[in-house]
């Protein structure tokens, strides 16, 4: 077996030219693996069998400095749906990120990791009575109400001697994101409140009447996997023409703007991803102009980006179980799937999967690799390019795998849920062990 703890030999040779989609740590080996954070994948497959996750703690920082780098005076708040552990929570920390957490259990894991709860954003367009109040008795930084009930609610619960921060979310009315699934701006769908119908000014107008409530600004999240920065610049003019109305309106300056995140990355090579660098210009110019038309003092920007700080940053590994010719197709079927993965059957996302292990001549063929679950829609890349000596034994790695894999993985066929492996400067330890079946035995208490 490869030792996990130590560099990549010698031999290694550093290439990055046909891996534009994997963390910058990636290295070919010469014996036909690729090493990444100094580990070779071979090896992470035979310590911790496979399907598993692997995540690069170099690449997260990195990703998680470039936005601090680009959006010097903005709070950067990693969204933690797109993955989270306690590792994640320190090195989101560790970096000077905040944090936005959707739900009671994002934000008790954080907060028994020790992350700052004021650091903290809430989100949800349908918090539950207890989220509202485990978010009041931790102490979190701002509630993002998202409904007009939710504002009497979250009232009631601090009583008349508290107070909390919080935000109004908007639907600013912009249409921007990688599937009809995943946008948010509209006002067709079940987030945020409408401009156009007066709900947000409403709403607006209700938390400045209660003074167990302080708004501190607005929020807009307008989609996810958005490849360009036009929809950003649009959201920033609607939502300082709505402030502009609120100082009009009540007399009131709100001090901060929250534009989300949903920032792309790229799943396969020659596909689009939103320039971190760019998207700063574009938002802190719009924000400038569009306050010293409304005179209006710029606000201090929050941002919530996901996807862009963990995506390129996982590496999912599968061993080929089989390889079935069925008509003019080849199927390779992997010892995951949906389970793991299931944002090609959810949004039609294709992922560029790669042989590794063993040095082939074979020519490349298109396969299709599939799942090991009972649905046809099991795919996880459909006519994709292996080599044509693929077979049963070999390691498949997919990059772009560290956002949105383990958390909406599932318990279908009780398969178990693959562990994660965080790699760096050679080492790679365990962050979340695999899914046993003793966990599924455990939590079925009745006859
Ligand atoms: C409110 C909110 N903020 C931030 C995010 C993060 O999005 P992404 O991972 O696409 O950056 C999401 C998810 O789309 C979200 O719902
Ligand atoms: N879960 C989605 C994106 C939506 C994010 C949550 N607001 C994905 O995998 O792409």
């Amino acid at each position: 077996m490869t030792t996990l703890d130590t560099p990549p030999a010698a031999t290694a040779t550093p290439d990055g030219s046909d891996l534009p989609l994997w963390p910058a740590s990636t290295w070919h080996m010469p014996d036909g693996d690729l090493s990444v954070g100094g580990v070779p994948l071979t090896g992470i497959a035979d310590r911790f069998d496979t399907p598993v996750y692997l995540l690069d703690e170099d690449e997260v920082r990195a990703r998680c400095r470039a936005y601090r780098r680009a959006f010097p005076d903005a709070g950067v708040y990693y969204a933690a749906k797109a993955f989270l552990s306690r590792a994640m929570v320190h090195w989101a920390d560790d970096e000077g990120l905040g944090l936005d957490v959707c739900s009671a259990g994002e934000l008790r894991l954080a907060v028994t990791a020790g992350f700052p709860p004021e650091n903290m954003v809430l989100h949800g367009n349908a918090k539950s009575p207890h989220e509202l109040d485990t978010a009041l008795r931790l102490g979190v930084g701002r509630v993002v109400i998202d409904s007009p009930s939710e504002i009497a609610r979250l009232a009631a619960a601090l009583g008349p001697d508290g107070r909390q921060r919080v935000m109004v979310r908007v639907a600013p009315g912009v249409s921007a994101g990688g599937h009809d699934k995943i946008r948010t701006g509209t006002e067709d769908q079940q987030f945020g409140l409408a401009i156009g119908d007066g709900s947000a000014q409403h709403a607006i107008a209700r938390v400045l009447d209660r003074p167990e409530l302080e708004l501190t600004g607005l929020h807009c999240h307008l989609g996810s996997q958005i490849a360009s920065v036009k929809p950003y610049a649009t959201a920033v003019r609607r939502m300082v023409g709505l402030m502009a109305r609120v100082r009009d309106a009540h007399g009131v300056v709100l001090p901060e703007l929250n534009l989300g995140g949903g920032h792309a990355v790229a799943y396969r090579p020659g596909e689009p991803a939103l320039d971190v660098g760019r998207l700063a210009r574009t938002v802190l110019a719009a924000l400038a102009d569009g306050c010293a038309a409304a005179r209006l003092p710029v606000p201090r920007l929050l941002i919530e980006p996901g996807r862009a700080i963990v995506g390129p940053a996982g590496v999912a590994l599968y061993r080929v179980l089989a390889v079935k010719h069925m008509g003019e197709r080849i199927f390779v079927a992997v010892d995951g799937g949906m389970s793991d993965n299931p944002r090609p059957a959810l949004y039609g996302v294709r992922y560029t999967p790669r042989l590794v292990g063993r040095l082939t001549k074979a020519a490349p063929r298109k396969v299709t690799v599939v799942g090991r679950h009972c649905e046809a829609g099991d795919v996880l890349a459909a006519d994709t390019d292996l080599p044509g000596d693929v077979r049963p034994g070999d390691l498949l790695a997919v990059p772009v795998s560290g956002a949105y894999h383990l958390s909406m993985a599932s318990g279908y066929n009780l398969v178990g849920r693959p562990p994660v492996v965080a790699v760096a400067e050679g080492r790679a330890r365990l962050l979340v062990r695999r899914e046993s079946p003793a966990d599924f035995r455990s939590r079925d208490v009745g006859l």
